[in-house]
């Protein structure tokens, strides 16, 4: 018997809007049962992809497969995926049940079948509470655990999610959190898009980080994190005001380097200033004029890697 096809093969993917290009070339296998966090700073081209996994967009150039179809030829394939978008894409004045009836019975359920699939995914969503108020009516938290319950109604193969706890509170998150730890242990294949590093670390086992339409790194979390259990901590200093030269020269030679877009915030990369006394530094870059409010340690993570991908300093694909 041969293999299954990988969750997701895309090779080439190229796609631009009105001649902007939004990716440039991306190359991407993920395989059955992976949960896949995409990290990326705002227009990096995390939706797009995603669009294009889910077959709402077709790509300019290359290839893009989804459990071994073609997501936007093939209706059947489409029928596997369930696609969360960022904004709420529910009938407000409908109740959560009555939402999810419409949605299942646009994916081609019948009357028995609607029924328990919408409760099924109601009791996974936790959203019995509400089950019978309009949507419009429910906090930001509620209304995207409602989006999500919509994707699931045809139990999925592969559950994209673009963004999914933007702006919700941390009872929220939580919430959605559980359902994706639910589907994962299921053995879906999830693909989501957060900037949100911890969520990341929490519910990922691989990770994909794109910048400018390309792939920056890809690779298994846990493998990718091992290097830096042994890696000294790193420093960040915030500062209080925007750094004059002198005091610019002072933090470049104490090994730190200003965060991009935000002249007050300087990190030393990992290893530049470890083992250094962040009160005695602070008292340092005090003493050569360093407006520094307060300098934190901490032991590096995800975002290390995210950040040193972006600065082209991380190392292959893993
Ligand atoms: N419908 C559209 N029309 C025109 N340009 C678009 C459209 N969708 C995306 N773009 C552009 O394509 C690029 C990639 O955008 P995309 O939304 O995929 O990035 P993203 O990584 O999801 O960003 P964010 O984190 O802000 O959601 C950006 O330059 C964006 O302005």
């Amino acid at each position: 018997m041969s293999a299954p096809p990988p969750l997701v093969h895309v090779e080439g993917a190229a796609l631009a809007f009105r001649g902007r290009p939004a990716l440039r070339g991306l190359d991407l296998t993920v395989q059955a049962g992976t949960t896949l966090a995409l990290l990326g700073p705002n227009g990096a081209g995390k939706s797009s992809l995603i669009r294009l996994l889910a077959g709402r967009l077709a790509p300019d150039g290359g290839r893009v497969r989804v459990l071994g179809g073609d997501p936007h030829a093939d209706r059947a394939v489409r029928g596997r995926i369930g696609y969360v978008p960022q904004e709420i894409a529910l009938y407000p004045r409908l109740s959560v049940a009555e939402n999810l009836d419409v949605f299942a019975r646009l994916a081609g359920l019948g009357r028995g079948a609607r029924r328990a699939a919408v409760e099924a995914v109601v009791g996974r969503c936790a959203l019995e509470e509400v089950a019978r108020r309009p949507v419009g009516t429910l906090s930001g938290g509620y209304q995207r655990r409602a989006n999500i319950a919509a994707s699931l109604l045809a139990a999925p193969d592969l559950i994209l999610l673009d963004e999914p706890t933007q702006g919700v509170d941390l009872d929220a998150r939580a919430a959605i959190h559980a359902v994706l730890g639910s589907l994962r242990a299921a053995g879906a294949g999830v693909i989501v898009s957060t900037h949100d590093f911890s969520e990341a670390e929490r519910l990922a086992d691989r990770v994909a980080v794109l910048s400018d339409g390309r792939l920056r790194l890809a690779g298994d979390l846990a493998a990718l994190m091992r290097p830096l259990a042994a890696a000294p901590p790193e420093h960040e200093a915030v500062l209080e005001g925007v750094p004059d030269s002198a005091a610019q020269a002072a933090l470049r030679e104490a090994g730190f380097a200003p965060e991009a877009g935000d002249p007050r915030l300087w990190r030393a990369d990992h290893g530049a200033a470890g083992g250094l006394d962040g009160a005695a530094l602070l008292a340092t870059l005090r003493g050569r004029g360093v407006p520094a409010g307060e300098i934190r340690v901490r032991r590096p993570g995800l975002e290390t890697l995210y950040r040193d991908a972006l600065n082209g300093s991380a190392g292959a694909a893993a």
